[in-house]
């Protein structure tokens, strides 16, 4: 393919410009190819092999074809396409693995105006991961990776954003991975959970109060607005605030101001507002419930945060790290067969109810092996093949029925007649089949 011409005089001078940069860089022609790599790149994503004259696919995916043609966007072809900078996050391939790296594409023209090459900004994204780590957010489902590329999109500005998610999802980690992302990242970040808190608690705790300014104030207390001075707020549960309080702080998004309670001090407020609902706020607007003033104003961006069920290949890997978070100090797993329970249930408390699952297991489970034994007997009234698995050595008909009852009887904790119930079976045919068992 021929490359379009450009003075040739232009290029040492731009690789030695990115030589120069802090943060890693790459220089690409339009077939792919890695024409340079600065200093920050080499110490950061090198792993010994030079890149020079290689794909740049072949390089950070280990593909054999560009990103577009292999199911991802490749910004190199968006950016030709649209003439203009494109930004994506992706998972590369690194010397610790593989890592959501945020990467920022410049297209580079020649004397004519025509793209010639591009410079590619590198800049890894370490609130999350896309291998299983004791820590912090962890994924890789298409579903769970379109969020964090909103979630890189959005960290760096100041813009408010709803998180919007069912409970458990882990919307209050994504709030942290937000302003670990951002620039207020050395800055506190002070969640506040809304729900339950009377009208005039969640006044003087966000706000501060006065001394003297109700009863039982009998001291001065700045509020967590002030506690969070630089950095961000994060209010959880944001439809569960009361009405009369709305106002108030719509009145400090528009105006940046406040006032302690008891107080006729005007302060300035410097946050970054996170919110977080499971309840379908813009719902609640139409039935008068929250006021669309501020809902336009705390949802200058939102995130839909996604089910567990919808991220179900994301399971292995929440697995691991969700082990290693309950059991530091065993080397915990999960039997294929309890995998394939734990993937047949369908987790209507998303991430906080698997860990919690595993949690449990863990204190069932004497040994390192957490089979379906261990596993609360609701996660077992999942369809038989999932109990017994597919593509296990072949068992007559009778022995299937054998394994899967055992696993299902001793993973049960209720009664003989629930247990009937949820096999469609009567309680004398339950009774002759385990009479079977013992045999
Ligand atoms: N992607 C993830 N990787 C690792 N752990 C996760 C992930 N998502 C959620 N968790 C874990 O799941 C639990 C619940 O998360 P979190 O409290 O953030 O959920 P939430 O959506 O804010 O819930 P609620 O709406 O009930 O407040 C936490 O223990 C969190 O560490």
């Amino acid at each position: 393919m021929s490359r379009p011409s450009v003075p040739s005089r232009v290029l040492p001078e731009l690789v030695s410009f990115l030589e120069t940069l802090a943060e890693p860089h790459i220089l690409c022609d339009r077939e792919y190819r890695v024409i340079a790599a600065n200093a920050a790149y080499r110490a950061n994503f090198s792993t010994g092999r030079s890149v020079v004259g290689r794909a740049c696919y072949e390089v950070s995916h280990h593909y054999s074809v560009p990103c577009d043609q292999a199911g991802e966007t490749c910004p190199l072809a968006r950016s030709l396409k649209s003439g203009q900078r494109e930004r994506v996050l992706h998972l590369h391939h690194t010397p610790r693995g593989e890592e959501y790296v945020n990467i920022e594409l410049s297209p580079v023209r020649d004397g004519e105006g025509a793209i010639a090459w591009f410079i590619e900004k590198m800049e890894p994204m370490h609130v999350a991961r896309g291998l299983s780590d004791h820590r912090g957010l962890v994924g890789r489902a298409p579903a769970f990776q379109s969020m964090l590329e909103l979630v890189a999109r959005a960290a760096p500005s100041d813009a408010s954003i709803l998180l919007q998610g069912e409970s458990g999802t882990g919307k209050e980690l994504v709030a942290n991975a937000i302003h670990e992302a951002s620039r207020r990242a050395e800055r506190p970040f002070v969640a506040v959970d809304c729900s339950g808190l009377p009208e005039t608690l969640f006044e003087s705790e966000v706000f501060g109060h006065e001394r003297g300014a109700f009863t039982g104030a009998s001291a001065r207390k700045p509020g967590l607005i002030e506690a969070a001075s630089g950095g961000t707020l994060f209010l959880d549960e944001v439809g569960d605030i009361p009405l009369g309080m709305q106002v108030k702080l719509l009145r400090l998004l528009e105006t940046g101001t406040y006032r302690r309670v008891g107080s006729t001090e005007l302060r300035k407020a410097d946050i970054r507002l996170v919110s977080a609902t499971h309840r379908p706020l813009k719902d609640m607007v139409e039935q008068g419930q929250f006021r669309q003033d501020l809902y336009y104003r705390i949802n200058t961006f939102p995130i839909r945060v996604p089910p567990l069920r919808d991220r179900i290949t994301d399971l292995p890997m929440l697995v691991a790290s969700l082990l290693e978070r309950v059991a530091p100090k065993r080397q915990l797993s999960v039997t294929p067969a309890a995998m394939r329970v734990l993937a047949q249930y369908s987790f209507p408390g998303n991430v906080r109810e698997l860990r919690n699952v595993l949690e449990r297991a863990s204190l069932m489970c004497d040994g390192e092996s957490i089979g379906v034994e261990h596993l609360a007997e609701e996660l077992s009234q999942e369809p038989l093949h999932a109990v017994i698995g597919v593509g296990a050595r072949p068992l007559d008909l009778a022995g299937m029925e054998r394994k899967a009852l055992q696993a299902l009887v001793e993973a049960h904790r209720g009664s003989r007649r629930e247990l009937a119930r949820k096999l469609g079976v009567s309680e004398r045919t339950l009774y002759r089949k385990l009479k079977a068992l013992e045999a």
